[in-house]
């Protein structure tokens, strides 16, 4: 890279004179002092304590509630409370957080993505849409009215993808100044992948789309795809989706028949927007399985969506087999895998 472009420096141009994306920008920084904060924290590992602990308390989810949960909502609130930003929606609090509704955005997070993984010492973040403010019904809008969306990985790198409807475009942080420089501009999601990313062990429990998508592409060559696929799973979102920004591929967490999970595990208005509204600015695609994420009106702040992100064609093709009656593929039928 022959230019070194500072994130500030590049909110700055986007913005110009215009009063909302001003505001937007100075949003998106507060955010990104609180991400900086949090790096710092998990970067410390097992020094800071017990991070991954967990705390009497749920949230809206029914997740338990690690310390790092609670801590990194505690920051990003903190970080928020002296900007144009009105209202909090976060997976941490069952309530908005509600500042001062004559501001002109809110800020929908999770502050702690992946937090299965704080033990582990692999790749967690923090998922973030501003909207517009329009009052108590805010974060019911659909995720296309996001003025600017991304996530933070804190991986060997810290890494903040951000779009702000102009293209997705990834920042890393310099730790030396502190400051988040663009490392890969206009970022373009490969169209095509043999890559698939989806929590395998609910297998028993998809419904028969995804069972015939995954069977497909576990026939390899000899099957209907006809090439061998590839599989990834962190189990932390923002490091999956990451890696398919990389490399391309395809993340599917989609509804199952498990008590609670008919419409997935992902919350749609900060975890399933942010990633799709990224995903498209990418020249990915994201969709429920039957209707594109972006377009979906959130029933409430913390309801779920299944989600099918990443390149394409491939999230194409999911689409196809939730609009077209499954099928089973010769090999399977012939090895009997999957079948009962
Ligand atoms: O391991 P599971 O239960 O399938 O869920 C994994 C998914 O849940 C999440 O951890 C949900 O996010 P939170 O950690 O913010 O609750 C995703 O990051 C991840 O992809
Ligand atoms: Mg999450
Ligand atoms: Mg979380």
């Amino acid at each position: 890279m022959t230019e070194r472009t500072t994130l500030d420096a590049y909110l700055t141009a986007w913005a110009g004179a215009d009063a909302t994306r001003g505001a937007v920008s100075e949003t998106i920084h507060a955010l990104m002092g609180a991400c900086t904060t949090i790096a710092d924290i998990v970067g410390h590992g097992a020094l800071e304590g017990a991070m991954g602990a967990a705390t009497e308390a749920t949230n809206a989810g029914g997740d338990s509630q690690k310390a790092l949960d609670l801590r990194t909502h505690d920051i990003v609130v903190a970080a928020l409370k002296d900007t144009p930003v009105a209202r909090i929606g976060s997976e941490e609090a069952d309530d908005e957080v509600v500042f001062d509704d004559a501001r002109p955005l809110v800020v929908a997070t999770d502050p702690l993505d992946g937090s299965s993984n704080i033990e582990t010492n692999v790749s967690i973040g923090t998922l973030f849409g501003i909207l517009p403010n329009t009052g108590e019904a805010s974060f019911l809008q659909p995720g296309s009215k996001q003025l600017a969306a991304g996530f933070v990985v804190y991986g060997p790198a810290t890494v903040l993808v951000l779009t702000v409807g102009a293209g997705t475009q990834v920042f890393t942080l310099e730790r030396d100044s502190g400051d988040y420089v663009l490392t890969d501009a206009d970022v373009a999601i490969a169209r095509e992948t043999k890559e698939y990313a989806i929590n395998a062990s609910n297998q028993r429990h998809w419904d028969a789309a995804v069972q015939g998508y995954v069977m497909d592409c576990l026939a390899g060559v000899e099957g209907p795809r006809e090439k061998n696929f590839n599989m990834r799973w962190v189990g932390s979102l923002v490091a999956d989706v990451f890696r398919i920004l990389v490399r391309g591929g395809v993340y599917l967490y989609p509804g199952d028949d498990r008590s609670g999970y008919a419409q997935g595990r992902l919350r749609l208005v900060y975890e399933c927007n942010p990633i799709a509204f990224v995903c498209e600015q990418a020249g990915g695609a994201a969709t429920t399985g039957t209707e594109r994420v972006l377009d979906v009106i959130p029933a409430s702040l913390h309801v779920r969506s299944p989600l099918v992100a990443g390149s394409a064609e491939e999230v194409e093709r999911v689409t196809q087999y939730y609009a077209e009656p499954p099928r089973r593929s010769p090999l399977f039928a012939k090895r009997g895998l999957f079948l009962a």
